[in-house]
């Protein structure tokens, strides 16, 4: 197996590990980190939470900012962050923030120069979690989060494979990116103008189709400067209430979409996921 270790280091109890592997549906090297609980071992294998981070992020910055390590340790779940969009000199790029390395939106690029390494779902839904589990001494018991950009991706992945994951949450994500001008701008690149392909990648489109009941929790700043343009919790609530779908959405007055507002609520969402991962 081709993975190379990058970094260790010990943090409540527990690992945080960085490891940089040649991913196959990417076609270029990844990097992605793993935060591993004392409890974990061959003998006693613990269920993940994979975490799905916003435009701009490394596989860093939520392990460096999101102060989640302290409840994992105690609560023995495994945490793995991705890096957001393949990487390289090689890899199509862009000079906007939210568009080519570090906004690869987790899915699968139709377009070229996109298409040649721009396949983040596959690389997400299939080539990790199988590296992971190969890996790692973890279960089979799996969560989902992110946040923004991160969130759109947790609330997609987890819609598109009802039975995939035990319960799925998300910080300030973008649900409706068919409506969203940093999905419109990411989707017209990777899947060009098709907006029916589109739909297939939207949270609130999805959920309109869902039949699976999956726990669902969502917070959202009130002071977040990309709420009404971008994010539009609005949307999907209504369809969430319509549908009478398992979600908590929860709105905070104060908090805006940095890793702040993450920290404060985080340990929430860790609780959240380990009643589901251990029933
Ligand atoms: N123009 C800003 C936008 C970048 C930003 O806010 N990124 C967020 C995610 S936004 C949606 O996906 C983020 O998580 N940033 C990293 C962090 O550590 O805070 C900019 O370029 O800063």
């Amino acid at each position: 197996m081709n993975l190379e270790n990058v970094s260790a280091n010990k943090s409540f109890g527990g690992w945080h590990k960085q490891y940089s592997h040649q991913s196959k549906s990417l076609g270029c090297a990844m990097q992605f980190a793993i935060y591993l609980p004392p409890q974990a071992s061959e003998s006693n294998p613990v269920p993940v939470l994979y975490w799905l981070s916003g435009l701009t992020c490394t596989d860093e910055n939520f392990m460096q900012k999101a102060g989640a390590h302290k409840m994992a340790a105690e609560l023995g779940v495994a945490i793995v962050a991705p890096d957001t969009s393949p990487r390289g000199d090689d890899v199509a790029n862009d000079d906007a923030y939210d568009l080519g390395q570090g906004a690869g939106f987790y899915i699968n690029a139709t377009q070229a120069p996109w298409d040649k390494h721009y396949r983040m779902y596959d690389y997400i839904n299939d080539e990790l979690p199988e590296l992971i589990k190969q890996t790692f001494p973890v279960s089979d018991k799996w969560a989902i989060s992110g946040h923004s950009m991160g969130g759109h991706g947790a609330i997609m992945m987890a819609l598109r494979s009802p039975g995939k994951y035990t319960s799925v949450s998300a910080f300030s994500p973008i649900v409706n990116p068919v409506k969203s001008p940093w999905g419109e701008k990411a989707f017209t690149a990777y899947l060009g103008t098709d907006k029916a392909l589109w739909k297939e990648y939207d949270s609130t489109e999805l959920l309109k189709k869902s039949d699976v009941k999956l726990p669902l929790l969502i917070d959202q700043g009130l002071s977040d400067n990309f709420l009404a343009e971008q994010l539009k919790p609005q949307n999907f609530v209504a369809v969430a209430t319509e549908k009478d779908y398992p979600l908590t959405y929860r709105e905070h007055e104060g908090y805006d979409h940095s890793y702040y507002f993450i920290s404060s609520f985080i340990e929430d969402h860790l609780e959240f996921h380990s009643k589901h991962l251990s029933s």
